[in-house]
């Protein structure tokens, strides 16, 4: 492993097998940035719940935690029942899990990319009627392996986004992309973490994010354990920024990107990008290979989570709006490719147009 790597301080969720047997473990990140919170999670229904309350969040991490639960899921059964289980009823138990999974977050790609590579190899298991026990090891395997791998992704994205970055560059991002959202250093925070580790004097204007508050809570957290420095603002100050001609570039993340290169991502995010090209200032998304969804052309067929009102009219339990006021709080919105400098992933920096270099992007080995 990388020494980069091993120098990750923060980590969203992981595995543990104790005493009581398995565990899926995540730092909560509700409680952040007051508590440093680490819940252990033994059955698949709270996974799921710790996914739909983003108590874990981001793209790549929710796939990551889905994979978990559903190894989660058969060690539990396994625990169980012992010799008695059978593989067709371990198969048949994965199967209404996965449905579980599949039903807690509709917009970010991963969460299906991962729980459909645990599918395929639990089915490809399940053909050789294997035992059991092998099932749940080869599962847990195989969601490791869905960790490991993005972990390298991101350092990548990282080298190669930080490229991109001047010494004294100020920029600006928006939501939480970070060591929270990923397994690894992030995607559009691994170009800034690895630049200010290159010695770079970068500084970040980090978008507060409403109404959840992931850039204020985590991105601003994050950053601060790293001694990146930082601005917190809030979002409707960036215009201001960028009119002062304060932000070189713009680096966000994704959830969900299409054939042609639109992109699903935290609400605000479009407005963001329509500012910086009328401000001629570079927009880029760093994106792995895992949130790329070419099964779907353009960003009008991506399903935007709508999540609860109270997210928007209240602020840590605490009302900020009138009762009954009509509220509307889609989590995520579509950028469309044109308003794109370029799209960073692990196998290299896409420019539009982008339908091409998305399709060698995702093509297998
Ligand atoms: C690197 S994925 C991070 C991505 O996910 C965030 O959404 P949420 O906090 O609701 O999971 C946001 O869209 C970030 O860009």
């Amino acid at each position: 492993m990388s020494s980069l790597l091993r120098q990750q301080r923060v980590h969203a969720v992981w595995w543990e097998d104790d005493g009581e047997g398995a565990a899926v473990c995540l730092l909560d990140q509700t409680q952040l940035p007051a508590e440093v919170v680490h819940l252990r999670l033994r059955h698949e229904q709270e996974v799921a719940d710790a996914i739909r309350s983003l108590k874990v969040r981001g793209a790549p991490a929710i796939g990551a935690t889905a994979a978990f639960g559903l190894c989660l899921a058969l060690a539990r059964l396994l625990r169980e029942q012992g010799e008695g289980l059978t593989c067709a009823a371990a198969y048949a138990h994965f199967l209404k899990v996965a449905e579980l999974m599949r039903g807690t977050r509709p917009t970010a790609v991963n969460l299906f990319w991962a729980i459909e590579r645990m599918q395929r190899c639990a089915e490809r298991l399940a053909k050789e009627e294997v035992a059991p026990s092998y099932l749940v090891q080869q599962l847990q395997a195989e969601a490791q392996a869905i960790v490991d791998e993005d972990a390298q992704a991101c350092l990548r994205m990282g080298e190669l986004g930080a490229e991109l970055l001047q010494d004294g560059d100020h920029v600006l991002t928006h939501c939480n992309t970070g060591m929270l959202a990923t397994m690894g250093w992030g995607t559009a925070l691994a170009p800034l973490y690895i630049a200010h580790r290159q010695g770079k004097r970068i500084h970040v204007y980090v978008d507060e994010t409403r109404p959840v508050l992931q850039g204020a809570r985590l991105t601003a957290w994050e950053l601060s354990q790293e001694g990146v420095p930082l601005t917190l603002i809030t979002d409707n100050m960036a215009a201001y920024f960028m009119a002062q001609g304060n932000i070189k570039a713009v680096f966000v993340g994704a959830d969900r990107v299409t054939a042609n290169g639109d992109v699903a991502n935290k609400i605000g995010t479009y407005g963001l990008a329509v500012l910086a090209r009328a401000h001629q200032i570079p927009f880029y998304v760093a994106v792995p290979r895992s949130t790329i969804d070419l099964s779907l052309a353009s960003g009008a067929h991506i399903p935007i989570e709508q999540r609860n009102p109270a997210e928007v009219t209240t602020i840590r339990g605490v009302s900020i709006a009138p009762a009954g006021v009509q509220v509307a709080n889609p989590a995520f919105d579509v950028t469309p490719n044109h308003l794109i400098t370029a799209l960073i992933t692990e196998r290299g920096i896409a420019y539009p147009p982008f339908a091409d270099s998305l399709r060698q992007i995702c093509a297998d080995d």
